[in-house]
């Protein structure tokens, strides 16, 4: 991680780099306030965005889990003064996996933030663009989970492949099994994807014991509705683990 200069009571800009967009957000006060007005924010944008409040920042706080978006913003913004986190600014006994070298630092991130709201272990569904369901330990011990279709993505499959079948909303039908093609395919998109997760959260639970449920990522909301599962559904989830890694890195240089 590069080294920023001091002054680090004023405020740091966060930015998330994920596979569909750039968020942005900042501390006011207790709470987070996103400056991705709209949802979508382009690396050029955001950097527009950046250079036309130059005076509100100290330093600006990155994670990516693109490579090529991490080089664009780096070059864009080399004149600002930017602290990147990556999986090698993670201490490695808070990691038990394999490819630290390949992990999405996002994963790690939303559950760091998470196992920090709460005394008990953690699993965090975050559904962006690829949909992952990873637990964390109470002693924030990063162990991993899964990578599956985004909900868009999945969605996105039959359409693509089966252009005959129509379009379906992402909701459970009232009975089972489905008895029309709406309904079939209905039990084949929202309920499959419902059916998966309750699968996974009691894998973990019949692995590890009890544990507390956050979802985050632009598809949060769906993925509450859908399934039957206390959960805290907390969209700055990756921000929060940010500023959790970027205080404890510096607490340490
Ligand atoms: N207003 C919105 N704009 C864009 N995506 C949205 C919106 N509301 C929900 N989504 C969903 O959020 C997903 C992207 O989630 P996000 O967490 O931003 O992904 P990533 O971290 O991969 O960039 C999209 O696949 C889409 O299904
Ligand atoms: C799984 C992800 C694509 C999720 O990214 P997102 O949906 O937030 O854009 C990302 O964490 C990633 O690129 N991971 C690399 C593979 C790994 O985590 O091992
Ligand atoms: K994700």
């Amino acid at each position: 991680m590069s080294k920023i200069d001091s002054n680090s009571s004023k405020k740091a800009l966060y930015l998330d780099a994920g596979n569909s967009s750039i968020k942005g957000a900042y501390k006011k006060g207790v709470n987070w306030e996103a400056i991705h007005a709209k949802e979508k924010y382009t690396a050029s944008e955001l950097v527009q965005w950046i250079d036309d409040h130059p005076e509100s920042f100290s330093h600006i706080v990155l994670s990516s889990v693109r490579d090529d978006v991490r080089k664009a913003i780096r070059s864009e913004l080399s004149h600002v003064n930017l602290l990147e986190l990556t999986t090698s600014d993670i201490p490695r006994e808070l990691l038990d996996y394999e490819t630290v070298e390949t992990l999405g630092i996002d994963r790690f991130l939303a559950c760091y933030g998470a196992t920090d709201q709460v005394s008990d272990a953690v699993v965090v569904i975050d559904a962006g663009t690829a949909l992952t369901i990873d637990y964390m330990d109470q002693d924030d011990v990063y162990h991993g989970g899964l990578i599956a279709p985004g909900l868009s993505a999945f969605g996105g499959i039959l359409p693509q492949k089966a252009p005959a079948l129509p379009n379906v909303e992402m909701e459970i039908p009232e009975t089972w099994p489905g008895k029309s093609t709406i309904d079939s395919l209905k039990w084949g998109q929202a309920g499959f994807y419902k059916m998966a997760i309750e699968g996974v959260l009691q894998q973990y639970e019949k692995e590890f014991g009890d544990f507390e449920l956050f979802i985050t990522g632009g598809d949060a909301q769906t993925i509450k509705q859908l399934i039957d599962r206390e959960s805290k559904v907390r969209p700055f989830l990756v921000f929060d683990g940010m500023r959790r890694l970027e205080h404890r890195t510096r607490n340490s240089e």
